[in-house]
């Protein structure tokens, strides 16, 4: 009989288990290494939520917390059930649409629109449960999909450049360029040459060495104050359970509610199909292992994190920088979940990062997500005239819903008006006459 092993070899042969190491071809060391690489590559977002959620009127400390939390629970998730090394928090783009639009120019109550998410995510449980989202994903052509994507970076960016002051409204052009002498606008545009720069040459943590750098410039020159470094986390309480679940279902919400539940649809299949493909997991189809867990996962997390008093959370695009190192399982996600716990100590230093640090990084993910407009045909006018239109209209309406109505609306009619009707599939078809209802009946 064999022997039973001891100590840290037990350990070993747990993991082993549970993750299938050996089987992927990587051992404990290269997913430690992986899990600290995406970590830090995300942890940007502990910084940064707190900011643009605070646009919004929530506690920044309270929103620290629970953007270290869901991150947390998400990544060891998804590392325990779908053992993939992905990672996950509150998404990039859906928090300034939150925020920005929603409730700042909306006006809904932050609580409301938290609702909104909650439904959005619920919306995005059942396409998951029902099995209509690996439909809905194949029906929905690539130029729809690259402009949502391409127009929330332009969205995000735009955000960026008005944080920093780098535009300013202007009565005759509508946006102009502001004082880039002053303290705060240089601030923000050498935090983004930083992470621009530092990215180039493949160094994962630019984001944050970016944060780092402009924060100290602002200590150094007394635009900052020293908050200290550890503290017990601050109280959630001001944002736990306030989700508007009732208040949210208002017709007058329903753009939104669809508008979030397509976005995290989008947002988080694209990013697993990229992320698994880069590790050597998916198919020619993008298929990839334990798709149905992962996507589980995913619209499980989203629609806790409402009820935790956060924004819609994604998997995320920077997990294939642990990739990139050799992470193959689950195990790197859930090192890169167990440091998002022991980041919940550091909530002074969030305290401290002003908003041109975070436009920097507004910048930087408004050049990533746009860089996927090179997908589209732009030879063939049926494909690239709904991509722009559904990438420019974000930023230049302001909504995010517009961007995709308008969309799905142009995409119908450039390909009935070219006589190539058959390539509207009926999910596009259907999508784009809910919008044309919302426009005619509900807004107006
Ligand atoms: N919206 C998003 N989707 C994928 N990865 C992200 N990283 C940050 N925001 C993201």
């Amino acid at each position: 009989m064999n022997k039973p092993v001891s100590g840290p070899a037990n350990g070993l042969g747990l993991l082993e288990r549970v993750f299938q190491l050996n089987q992927h071809g990587t051992t404990v060391r290269t997913e430690i290494v992986a899990g600290f690489t995406t970590f830090l590559t995300m942890v940007y977002i502990v910084f940064v939520n707190p900011q643009i959620l605070g646009v919004a009127g929530m506690d920044t400390e309270a929103v620290f917390v629970t953007t270290c939390l869901v991150a947390a629970f998400g990544s060891i998730f998804m590392g325990v059930l779908a053992n993939l090394p992905v990672a996950l928090a509150p998404a990039m783009g859906l928090n300034a649409f939150f925020a920005f639009v929603v409730v700042g120019a909306m006006g809904h109550p932050w609580q409301v629109a938290m609702g909104a998410i909650f439904w959005g995510s619920v919306g995005f449980l059942l396409l998951t449960l029902f099995r209509v989202r690996y439909w809905m994903i194949s029906s929905i052509p690539i130029s729809l999909r690259v402009g949502i994507t391409s127009g929330i970076g332009l969205f995000i960016g735009m955000m960026g450049l008005k944080n920093a002051g780098i535009i300013v409204p202007n009565p005759d052009t509508l946006v102009a360029i502001g004082n880039l002498t002053s303290l705060n606008v240089a601030l923000g545009v050498l935090g983004f040459f930083i992470i621009a720069v530092l990215a180039a040459k493949n160094i994962h943590a630019a984001v944050l060495i970016s944060i780092i750098v402009t924060t100290s410039i602002g200590l150094i020159v007394g635009d900052v104050t020293y908050q200290g470094v550890f503290s017990a986390p601050p109280s959630i309480a001001s944002i736990v359970g306030q989700v508007d679940v009732k208040g949210a279902l208002d017709i007058g919400l329903a753009g939104i509610i669809f508008s979030f539940m397509l976005i995290n649809l989008f947002d988080s299949s694209g990013t697993l199909i990229a992320v698994t493909d880069k590790a050597g997991l998916a198919d020619e189809n993008g298929k990839f292992p334990r798709m149905k867990q992962a996507l589980l996962v995913d619209s499980i997390t989203s629609t806790a994190g409402a009820y935790l008093g956060t924004s819609s959370i994604s998997t995320y695009i920077e997990s294939s920088s642990g990739v990139s190192v050799g992470g193959r399982t689950g195990l790197t996600a859930v090192v890169v979940g167990l440091l998002f716990l022991l980041v919940i100590f550091l909530s002074p230093l969030a305290k401290m990062v002003q908003p041109y640090a975070v436009a920097g990084a507004l910048i930087y993910v408004g050049v990533l997500m746009t860089s996927s407009l090179s997908r589209v045909k732009w030879n063939d006018l049926t494909e690239a005239t709904p991509a722009f239109i559904t990438a420019v209209m974000m930023p230049f309406t302001f909504s995010i819903t517009e961007g995709i109505a308008l969309g799905f609306i142009s995409y119908c009619v450039m390909k009935a008006g070219a006589g190539r009707w058959r390539e509207i599939s009926p999910c596009v078809l259907i999508v784009a006459l809910l919008f044309l209802i919302k426009i005619v009946f509900i807004d107006h």
